[in-house]
């Protein structure tokens, strides 16, 4: 039972989706009924907040959709929330439904936005950190990046069956904004012959030079996985510089939203259901501005303030491994 004067919690997700919100969501849920707590679904995000999209959650709300990709209380991105005003009016929603705490599921720009949230109106809040992007500084995970790796995996190995079959090149966009997450791990995983992280200068002449390599000692084709950076579209660019300058064809395939849907895995199920359920608890022990993080391979919380910033630093020694196998 809560041990605190928080009677109603509501949750909400915010940002791009990502596979394993229902879990989360559904955790959320039945923890808060666990605790003799109320809990509403705020639907669409702080759109849908400020838009009065509210309704009270039962245990069978949350039934038959941890299985699913996507968030049944689906998910937006709000102008207005980012202005005090819009904040300020989001306040008095929560006040008129008797909401005392919220639980906000998204990515590095939803925390900033309950942080101010929590700042300007002193709702208590947890995050719980969803987006496949894995940038959320403070955790070394993020809800829904196993599945979107998986996807992108997966599809990365159907274009290598053509690719061998036409000796061909492929240029493979894969998502993250200026994360380079998923486009290091997806290019380990299958083996590619070159990633292009969003931070880096693009190097054509390694690029080229390594293909050419391959080739010479009998590839039949070579994947590069290029991170899509802030825009999707480098894929072109890329392919427009590798024919100018090296007279080297390649295809383009940009993988999109693909990466973004589709049943979590049990990793995401797993680790989304732990958070769920740890969010609700430290609200209900009083915390005031927190989130659920994974460090050393186990659910903790942590401060809000230490999971404010976009996280776009690699691990030096996931792209020496790349390399050096893809000789
Ligand atoms: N600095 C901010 N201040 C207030 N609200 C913000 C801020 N950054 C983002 N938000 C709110 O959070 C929403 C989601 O942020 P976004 O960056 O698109 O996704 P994510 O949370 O996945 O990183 C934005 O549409 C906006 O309403
Ligand atoms: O949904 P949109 O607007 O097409 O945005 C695409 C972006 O959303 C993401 O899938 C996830 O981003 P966030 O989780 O930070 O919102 C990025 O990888 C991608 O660049
Ligand atoms: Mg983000």
């Amino acid at each position: 039972m809560s041990n605190t004067s928080i009677k109603t919690i509501a949750v909400l997700c915010s940002g791009g989706d990502s596979p394993g919100m229902n879990c989360a969501i559904r955790a959320v849920v039945r923890t808060a009924i666990g605790e003799g707590l109320n809990i509403f679904g705020i639907q669409k995000g702080y759109e849908g907040l400020l838009e009065n999209n509210i309704r009270e959650l039962s245990v069978s709300s949350v039934g038959n959709i941890l299985q699913h990709g996507g968030t049944v209380l689906q998910t937006s991105r709000s102008k207005e929330f980012r202005t005090p005003e819009g904040r300020a009016k989001a306040a008095r929603i929560l006040r008129s439904h008797g909401i005392d705490a919220l639980v906000v599921i998204g990515g590095d720009g939803s925390y900033n936005g309950a942080m101010k949230l929590h700042e300007e109106h002193g709702f208590p809040i947890c995050g719980i950190p969803g987006t496949i992007d894995n940038d959320i500084s403070g955790t070394d995970y993020t809800i829904g990046f196993d599945t979107a790796v998986q996807n992108a995996v997966d599809a990365v190995d159907k274009i290598r069956d053509t690719a061998n079959s036409h000796a061909r090149t492929f240029i493979v966009e894969v998502m993250g904004r200026k994360s380079p997450a998923i486009a290091l791990k997806v290019g380990i995983c299958t083996g590619a012959e070159n990633v292009v992280l969003p931070t880096a200068t693009i190097d054509y002449q390694k690029i080229a030079g390594d293909i050419d390599r391959g080739i010479k000692r009998g590839k039949t084709s070579s994947i590069i996985i290029a991170a899509e950076g802030e825009e999707p579209g480098i894929g072109y660019l890329i392919q427009k510089s590798l024919k100018e300058q090296f007279q080297l064809e390649a295809h383009v395939c940009i993988l999109g939203h693909i990466q973004r849907g589709g049943n979590p895995t049990p990793t995401d199920r797993l680790i989304a259901s732990q958070m769920g359920h740890c969010a609700v608890k430290a609200l209900a022990n009083g915390e005031k501005a927190t989130a659920t993080v994974f460090l050393q391979g186990k659910v903790v919380m942590a401060p809000l303030s230490t999971c404010l910033r976009k996280k776009n630093e690699f691990d030096v020694s996931e792209v020496e491994l790349l390399t050096s196998l893809s000789i």
